[in-house]
């Protein structure tokens, strides 16, 4: 199977050409989460996220997402508690999503797809000195995963979504201050999934905690177009491409255990 071979092929995707080869490759992301399969873990604890919207720096289009980025060099914006033992820092959030509302999620629980994913990418400061350090390490990385459905306006995300026509374009930076992450997370952030996994963008690598959230925010179906409306490619190019389906192939659970912090 997929997980026994020294190297994983992933399968062809938009952002690069061709397949891929992941040295190891059992722990790789996205994944559905089986509900019946996981494991409860009563010793999990609740997350305790304490996020300074000042940290806030900027929104960009990187021609594969937008991402907005924090000031990571102090532990202003962190995240600890629930199956982490470290404290992490806070370092870029950003979503990914389909051309239409019937998919755009990397996970999926008991297969559902839900329309688009919020990642929030934080790293082990009380360990590593630099994000590139702590991508490669095993537990450098703790990704908290959100699902949006269609739904009532998010006011929250409002303030986001006005700023994406300035960032239309692969490359293109707007400042963007003042942002709490905090109001994209659902009300209930105590009930989680959590497994170890990778990045899902190159390196690719295997150095993440995901924390995959069991209640999803609402989005507008207006919201999530403007999504759509941004574009994988830079001014420059002679054919626009819309930034749609900027998710990751699932990938084999590979004999892995999804704990949850319910039961
Ligand atoms: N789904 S995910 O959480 O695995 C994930 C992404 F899906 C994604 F798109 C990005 S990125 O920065 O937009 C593109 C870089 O590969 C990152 N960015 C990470 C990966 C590499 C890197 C380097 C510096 C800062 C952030 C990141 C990411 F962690
Ligand atoms: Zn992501």
């Amino acid at each position: 199977t997929a997980c026994s071979s020294k190297y994983v092929l992933s399968q062809v995707h938009p952002m690069w050409q061709g397949p891929l080869a992941v040295p190891g490759g059992d722990r790789q992301s996205p994944i559905d989460i089986v509900v019946r399969m996981s494991v409860f873990d009563s010793e999990l604890k609740p997350l305790v996220n304490d996020y300074d919207p000042d940290t806030c720096q900027q929104i960009w289009n990187n021609g594969y997402s937008f991402l907005v980025e924090y000031d990571d060099t102090t532990d202003k914006s962190t995240l600890k508690g629930g199956p982490l033992q470290d404290k992490f820092r806070l370092c870029q959030f950003h979503f990914h999503w389909g051309e239409s509302n019937a998919w755009g999620s990397e996970h999926t629980v008991d297969r559902r797809l839900f329309p688009a994913e919020l990642h929030l990418v934080h790293w082990n400061a009380d360990k590593y000195s630099l994000f590139e350090e702590a991508v490669m390490e095993d537990n450098g990385l703790a990704v908290i995963g959100v699902f949006l459905k269609v739904g009532k306006r998010h006011e929250g995300l409002q303030k986001l979504v006005d700023a994406l026509p300035t960032i239309r374009h692969k490359d293109s930076v707007v400042e963007f201050n003042r942002f709490d992450p905090a109001c994209l997370l659902p009300s209930n952030t105590d009930d989680y999934w959590t497994y170890h996994g990778s990045l899902t963008t190159p390196p690719l690598t295997e150095s993440v905690t995901w924390i995959i959230m069991k209640q999803h925010i609402e989005v507008s179906h207006d919201q999530l177009a403007v999504f759509r409306s941004l574009l994988f490619t830079s001014a420059e190019e002679d054919v626009q491409k819309s930034m749609v389906n900027n998710f990751r192939v699932q990938q084999p659970l590979c004999g892995r255990t999804v704990r949850s912090s319910f039961s």
